[in-house]
């Protein structure tokens, strides 16, 4: 294959994983965008350009995140290792639990599908790629379609009795029963691996950020969680989060501020990382005190509120003296991103 153009554009929205109960699967797309700009060069290696988030600790070498992803999307795609220019403008926090290393992630290898030619038609090579090496879907998933997203990890050895299990790699598809006779033609096979759909979110869904002057590495965070969980606790998240689609729609008949308060209750995650974000922690528990459905956004020690209508006026002036005069934290109110990660060749 052959590159299409010698230089592309990448835009990708930050995230805010898990919602609260849905632990690696709930995501959604928020309006702070990392720009990116690839230009490929006649010698070998990466030039490397970077302003605002990350200018001053981000490598400016073959290890760069975006880089390194960019080549195995190259590989993927069966183009030429070619050297290459990045110049990146960062606005999203990193290590805040914001979906930064999902957004360098989709920004590598959406470069390299653009490189090759491709549009929109990539966007499920682009989330499958991401996915796979970002290592859980959750970020990946609202940055690469945009809105809420719900994803899994569909595994056939597990999801279909033994006995009919598929033996060989090639074979890991089901062929979901039904979908033949419901749409005429379709095959849908689920394969093995990550899958993702987009629930609506109402137009009156307002979403906060508070983002600390601390940062926390999803590694450490995880490294924070209990191998195993309490029926008790694993019931209270399922029904939460089943709950999530019907609060985030705004469209349910029902108080969709009490909805959301609910939908965003977990017991399986959040307070196992509480030591290591003390400030986050008291903040969110401070929020839901006062009624609003707040959360740890990802693995922290960003906290996420998410609220039918703009209650911004209400939430300064609760949280204006004990947590925003001191200047440790500051307060976005980012759009909820509908439109994923935008890639395609630099216009000249
Ligand atoms: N824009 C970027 N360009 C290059 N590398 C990045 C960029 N953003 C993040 N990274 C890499 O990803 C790491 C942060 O990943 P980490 O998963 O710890 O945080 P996060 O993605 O911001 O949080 P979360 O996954 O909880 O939302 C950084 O230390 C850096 O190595
Ligand atoms: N679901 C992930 C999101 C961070 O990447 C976690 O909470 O660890």
């Amino acid at each position: 294959m052959k590159f299409a153009t010698d230089a592309v554009r990448v835009s990708v929205p930050a995230t805010s994983a898990n919602l609260g109960p849905g632990f690696d699967a709930a995501g959604l797309a928020l309006g702070v965008r990392d720009e990116l700009s690839f230009r490929l060069l006649p010698t070998a290696g990466a030039q490397i350009e970077i302003h605002g988030e990350g200018e001053d600790t981000l490598p400016r070498d073959e290890s760069h995140l975006v880089v390194r992803t960019f080549r195995r999307a190259l590989d993927e795609l069966g183009l030429p290792q070619a050297g290459v220019e990045l110049v990146a403008h960062n606005r999203i926090p990193q290590e805040r639990g914001m979906g930064s290393s999902a957004e360098a992630i989709v920004a590598g290898v959406s470069a390299a599908v653009a490189f090759a030619g491709y549009g929109d038609e990539a966007r499920d090579f682009i989330f499958d790629l991401a996915a796979h090496i970002e290592g859980h879907p959750d970020n990946v998933a609202p940055a690469v379609y945009g809105g809420m997203t719900v994803s899994w990890d569909f595994e056939p050895k597990t999801e279909v009795p033994i006995t009919d299990a598929p033996s060989s790699k090639e074979s890991n598809v089901v062929p979901v029963s039904g979908d033949a006779a419901l749409f005429p033609g379709s095959t849908e096979p689920f394969k093995g691996g990550y899958h993702t759909v987009n629930y609506p979110v109402g137009d009156l869904i307002n979403a906060w950020v508070f983002v600390p002057d601390y940062k926390l590495s999803t590694e450490e965070a995880r490294k924070a969680l209990p191998l195993e969980v309490p029926r008790t606790d694993a019931l209270f998240n399922v029904s939460r989060v089943a709950l999530l689609p019907a609060a985030m729609s705004g469209a349910s008949g029902r108080d969709t501020n009490a909805l959301l308060f609910s939908a965003t209750g977990d017991t399986l995650h959040q307070h196992y990382r509480s030591s290591l974000m003390p400030q986050s922690w008291e903040l969110m528990t401070f929020l839901r005190a006062h009624g609003y459905a707040s959360t740890i956004s990802g693995a922290g020690p960003c906290v996420l509120v998410l609220h039918e209508g703009d209650d911004s006026a209400a939430l300064t002036n609760l949280l204006f003296e004990n947590w925003l005069s001191a200047g440790h934290w500051r307060m976005l109110h980012p759009a909820i991103d509908r439109q994923g990660v935008l890639f395609g060749p630099e216009e000249a």
